[in-house]
């Protein structure tokens, strides 16, 4: 890693050079310099020779990767031929892996070899943006290899206590986006005698205080001291680690002292949700039928830790500190995907109007009975049309990140043994397999209604803008299978992509029953890239009032 920072080296020294110095001396003398420069390049090319140059095109490519790495993905996904290839970033070589047999080798290997957790810890850097969060690399050790017995139980308290709770949340969150939409709107600016409302702020809004009600409980959903803190801790977080990661190695302990001195929203989260956690580990001591009922995530995390650490057959249960970590991590992950996808959705909406007909059909007569319900697997029309806009833009290039806690040999598809390095990281590229005309019919067109089960296609054949689904296979946004990677496969997929999808639907079924959407400039760019991720550029679109409701 430090050598890739001398890349730029030569040539700032050139504009150092001839920048600064003005008489006519000090000019020959920067001249001299330059000369020398470039003669220092000249014999190392000479001397070294085109291993050298090789050397400096790799490390200039790893750094396009900064701004360029969904592209780079998609180029070498189409060069491998269904191959592992490999692309390398300014921190580290991905290898990626798209067939079945690849992938099932993924997910069969242990997390002492394959790692998610720290793969995600080097992404995040808990350690200095979430507290001094210094989580495991594998399941029951920590980073230092000391064995744990807390924590652990965070997943299950997502994936089911989160999810189960759905009927009972979704009805209290459509109520905060009807009031906070209706907030917004009055808000946002007229420009040229039209309202026009930043599309991404206003859905990230109102995705933290979903978020904010359904993981931490309606009493924090109304402190809004602690929402901006809660918001603004995931921005600096990301930010942060950001910072971190694009040091040199040796100089990340440094930054990582000098980053966080900013990063003040951790401090505040964690202050916040402390004595909440010591109460109610406190109420654990009540006898049971004295105990108060929280139907929330920093219930579960402690139900579900304790549960765990009662089936090893030992006695404490999870700390409050730790609980406090875990709960971080939970919401840290909990609302920029979901806020793209719903962004991106209702960008989608703006640009395919010939779909609202049938999505406001359903939505008029499914919505109320999918809130009461608490079913994310409703409103099949919406989940294919928000499934077909993730698939053409999804938050994230590739999945299934796994870092290679040391080397590792694999044999591919036709028997060929490839390895990994200690270090490497092994993923599936999910745009490329998005895009691949290997899965899908015209994969580059827009076709909202692809996913829907043939019979529900048919029932609305009257307003729909197709009666026949592209896809063979009909499928759910929330699936998890070697061909749809959004939230992973295996049994680290992820866990709240039940009340991710429930999420979405609710958000956008609200705005759409109200309102009808228009986009400022139709043919603005929607995102930019940052390493894998796309980042969803500000849009402006027009809400008015529906007069046909
Ligand atoms: C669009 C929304 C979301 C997307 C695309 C997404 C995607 C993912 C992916 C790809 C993984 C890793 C899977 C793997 O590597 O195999 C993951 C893990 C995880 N996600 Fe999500 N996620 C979303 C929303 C959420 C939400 C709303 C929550 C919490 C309420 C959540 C909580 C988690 C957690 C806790 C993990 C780690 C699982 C573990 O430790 O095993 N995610 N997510």
């Amino acid at each position: 890693m430090n050598v890739t920072s001398q890349i730029p080296f030569p040539s700032n020294l050139i504009t150092t050079v001839t920048g600064y110095y003005s008489d006519s001396k000090l000019k020959s003398e920067g001249h001299g310099s330059v000369f020398t420069t470039l003669a220092i390049v000249w014999f190392s090319v000479v001397l070294i020779g085109s291993p050298t140059l090789k050397w400096i095109q790799q490390r200039w490519k790893a750094w396009g990767y900064l701004f360029g790495g969904p592209a780079m993905i998609q180029e070498a996904f189409a060069k491998a031929n269904g191959k592992p290839f490999e692309v390398v970033s300014q921190e580290t070589r991905h290898i990626f892996i798209s067939s079945p047999t690849e992938i099932k080798q993924l997910l069969s290997s242990p997390s002492e070899d394959l790692s998610f957790y720290a793969a995600a810890r080097y992404l995040a850097q808990p350690q200095y943006t979430m507290h001094n969060f210094n989580w495991l690399d594998h399941e029951g050790v920590t980073a230092m290899g000391k064995a744990k017995s807390e924590g652990g139980g965070f997943t299950k308290a997502v994936r089911v206590c989160l999810t189960n709770n759905l009927s009972r949340v979704l009805p209290s969150l459509g109520h905060i986006v009807e009031k906070e939409v209706e907030a917004m709107l009055h808000e946002h600016k007229i420009v040229d005698g039209v309202r026009q409302s930043p599309i991404h702020e206003m859905i990230t809004r109102l995705v933290v205080l979903c978020n904010i009600r359904a993981i931490f409980g309606a009493e924090l959903a109304t402190n809004e001291t602690f929402v901006k803190a809660a918001q603004a801790y995931i921005e600096q977080t990301i930010l942060g680690s950001e910072a971190i990661r694009i040091m040199p190695h040796w100089f990340q302990p440094v930054i990582g002292r000098i980053v966080p001195r900013w990063m003040t929203a951790q401090h505040v989260v964690y202050a916040t949700l402390l004595p909440i956690v010591q109460e109610r580990l406190k109420e654990r001591e009540l006898p049971l039928a004295e105990q108060p009922q929280h139907a929330d995530c920093i219930q579960w995390v402690i139900d579900c830790s304790t549960s765990l650490v009662q089936q090893k057959g030992q006695s404490s249960g999870i700390g409050a500190e730790r609980a406090v970590h875990e709960l971080m991590a939970i919401w840290f992950g909990s609302v920029h995907a979901v806020a793209a996808v719903v962004t991106f959705a209702i960008e989608d909406l703006c640009l395919h109007q010939e779909y609202i007909a049938p999505l406001r059909q359903e939505i008029d007569a499914q919505f109320e009975g999918f809130k009461r319900a608490g079913q994310p697997s409703g409103l099949p029309l919406l989940d294919s049309f928000i499934k077909e806009s993730a698939r053409l833009a999804p938050n994230e290039a590739l999945s299934t990140r796994r870092a290679a806690l040391k080397p590792l040999s694999f044999t591919d598809s036709s028997n060929k043994t490839w390895h990994l390095a200690k270090g490497d990281w092994l993923c599936t590229p999910l745009w490329a397999l998005n895009m691949s005309d290997q899965i899908y019919t015209n994969p580059e067109k827009f076709d909202g209604f692809r996913f829907v089960p043939s019979e529900v296609l048919k029932a609305i054949s009257e307003s729909s803008p197709k009666t026949k689904p592209a896809q063979s296979k009909p499928g759910k946004i929330y699936d998890t299978d070697y061909e749809w990677l959004m939230f992973g496969i295996g049994k680290q997929a992820c866990p709240g992509r039940f009340y991710a999808t429930a999420t979405f639907k609710l958000i956008i079924a609200t705005i759409v029953r109200k309102y009808d959407l228009r986009m400022v400039k139709p043919g603005v760019k929607r995102w930019w890239t940052m390493e894998s991720a796309l980042v969803p550029r500000e849009v402006g679109i027009v809400f008015t009032e529906r007069e046909d409701r």
